[in-house]
């Protein structure tokens, strides 16, 4: 099997579980391993499908711009992967249309900030860090453009990007570290807006 063959099953098993999460409605998110460095090429989800019903042949090629390098057509949203993969070093990129970020986004569009909570470790930061702010950039359908936007608020402790309006990026090392911090993440933007929503 080729390596974008094998990615492919990887990411087709991970959107599956993501759909069954709620969390990929419609054709909505998308998902990326990262192939090579040098130069960069990333696995990513083919656009429009169903992502609960993709097969290990639904994945593209894709360069630093996110541009197809196999054939298909890639993720509208690949050029953004690879931008994150280039300035992170991750090895996997997931983004869905959970609705807990973008109402986080919502309230609190210049950052959602985070604080004491045990499950900020599944999200790699200490559960006692004073402050943890989730970026928060603005839609738009140029990945340039957002590129430029997350590269801007780009923290190395921070791995995760809140598009409002849209959805969420959170990357790690691989498919698995970036699929325990989103549900980590996930579980802490859910909470934070619950502590409104009950004054507390
Ligand atoms: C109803 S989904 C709108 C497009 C989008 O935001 C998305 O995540 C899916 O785009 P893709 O090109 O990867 O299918
Ligand atoms: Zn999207």
């Amino acid at each position: 099997m080729t390596a974008l063959a094998e990615a492919g099953r990887a990411l087709a098993a991970e959107a599956a579980r993501y759909a069954g999460m709620g969390w990929m409605r419609g054709t909505s998110g998308n998902l990326s391993v990262v192939l090579d460095r040098d130069p960069l090429r990333l696995a990513v989800t083919a656009s429009g499908l169903d992502k609960g019903e993709l097969t290990e042949t639904d994945v593209v090629e894709v360069d630093a711009e996110g541009g197809a390098v196999s054939g298909g057509v890639p993720s509208a949203e690949a050029g953004l992967h690879a931008r994150i993969a280039a300035i992170s070093g991750a090895g996997a990129v997931v983004h869905v249309h959970a609705l807990a970020p973008v109402l986080a986004a919502q309230r609190w569009p210049g950052g959602v900030p985070l604080r004491d909570l045990e499950m900020l470790k599944g999200f790699g930061r200490a559960a006692h860090d004073d402050l943890v702010t989730v970026p928060v950039i603005d839609n738009g359908q140029d990945m340039r453009v957002l590129g430029e936007a997350f590269q801007r608020g780009y923290r190395a402790d921070t791995p995760a990007l809140i598009v409002a309006r849209h959805g969420i990026y959170v990357w790690g090392a691989d498919l698995r570290e970036a699929r325990h911090r989103l549900e980590c993440l996930e579980w802490l933007l859910r909470f934070t807006l619950g502590t409104i929503l009950d004054g507390s």
